[in-house]
């Protein structure tokens, strides 16, 4: 894969997926996120990247309400997927999980057998009418997440009994199976060794055909590699977004220059 991509089009003829007014998080008083306004493109892989603790993890959350399980974090603004109000009262959160899927740092798959952990989702949602049907969908997933030829033997097998790199392919392969539109991956490949991490990073390159995929990364090789938009995250704010190849190669904003260069974080 190359280092850089090309610089694609202008973030303003992106197809917007998620549109983020004005959204603030607090954690009790503290003000951990802060006023951000962004328009996600779909099909297209954005990049979270920032010092520790500038709210790059707080913001994925807000875009698939998993702050609503944090007791102290209270979110304002408005953010919108497809243009529906992901707030909204009649919005239930868990059918929204389906629809945005998230993977996370450490793989953490469920203590059970890998086609469980790929058809647990898919049965509580109801897409599947018959085992023949989950069969199907469970292959499709493990394909996607490349992971069926190294699976397909062994599906009634323990998913913790996999690899750290084939796991956290089985949490992408149980993200996918309940067809979302969007997913996010917050530090996918940080328990990972380079190899499963190119493995990964392939993968997500696959998945932005069919979906927007954010990702949040400490790692700026990364960002350049897959992503092809990239926002700046710098205590609470939001401070630059927009193609990948510019915001590495001619950021706008000094402290972009400065944390791409080294001097922050
Ligand atoms: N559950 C929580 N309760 C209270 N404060 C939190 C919680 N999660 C995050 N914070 C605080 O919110 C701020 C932003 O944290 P967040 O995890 O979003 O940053 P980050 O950019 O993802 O950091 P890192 O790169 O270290 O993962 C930090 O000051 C953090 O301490």
């Amino acid at each position: 894969m190359n280092d850089m991509r090309p610089i694609e089009r202008a973030t303003a003829l992106d197809d917007t997926k998620i549109s983020a007014k004005g959204v603030n998080v607090h954690y009790g008083a503290a003000h951990a996120l802060k006023d951000v306004s962004v328009d996600i493109g779909d099909r297209l892989v954005t990049a979270f990247i920032g010092p520790s603790g500038c709210g790059k993890s707080t913001f994925l959350r807000c875009l698939n309400r998993m702050n609503d399980t944090i007791p102290s974090a209270r979110v304002t603004g408005r953010i919108e997927i497809d243009g529906q109000d992901i707030y909204d009262r009649r919005v239930d959160p868990v059918q929204l999980r389906a629809k945005v899927g998230m993977v996370f740092q450490k793989p953490n798959p469920f203590p059970k057998s890998i086609y469980d952990n790929v058809a647990y989702g898919p049965k509580i949602h109801g897409l599947a009418r018959s085992r023949a049907d989950l069969d199907v969908i469970v292959e499709k997933a493990l394909r996607r997440a490349a992971l069926w030829t190294e699976a397909k033997d062994r599906l009634q097998s323990p998913g913790t009994g996999l690899s750290g790199g084939q796991q956290q392919r089985l949490c992408i392969a149980r993200a996918v199976a309940t067809e979302p539109e969007v997913l996010l991956m917050d530090e996918p490949c940080s328990a990972l060794d380079p190899i499963a991490t190119a493995q990964v990073e392939e993968l997500i390159d696959e998945l932005r055909q069919s979906y927007s995929v954010v990702i949040v990364t400490h790692s700026m090789q990364q960002a350049a590699r897959v992503s092809q938009r990239t926002a700046f995250f710098h205590l609470g704010n939001l401070v630059e977004y927009g193609e990948t190849g510019q915001i590495f190669t001619n950021p706008r904003d000094p402290r972009t220059e400065s944390y791409i260069s080294g001097r922050i974080g």
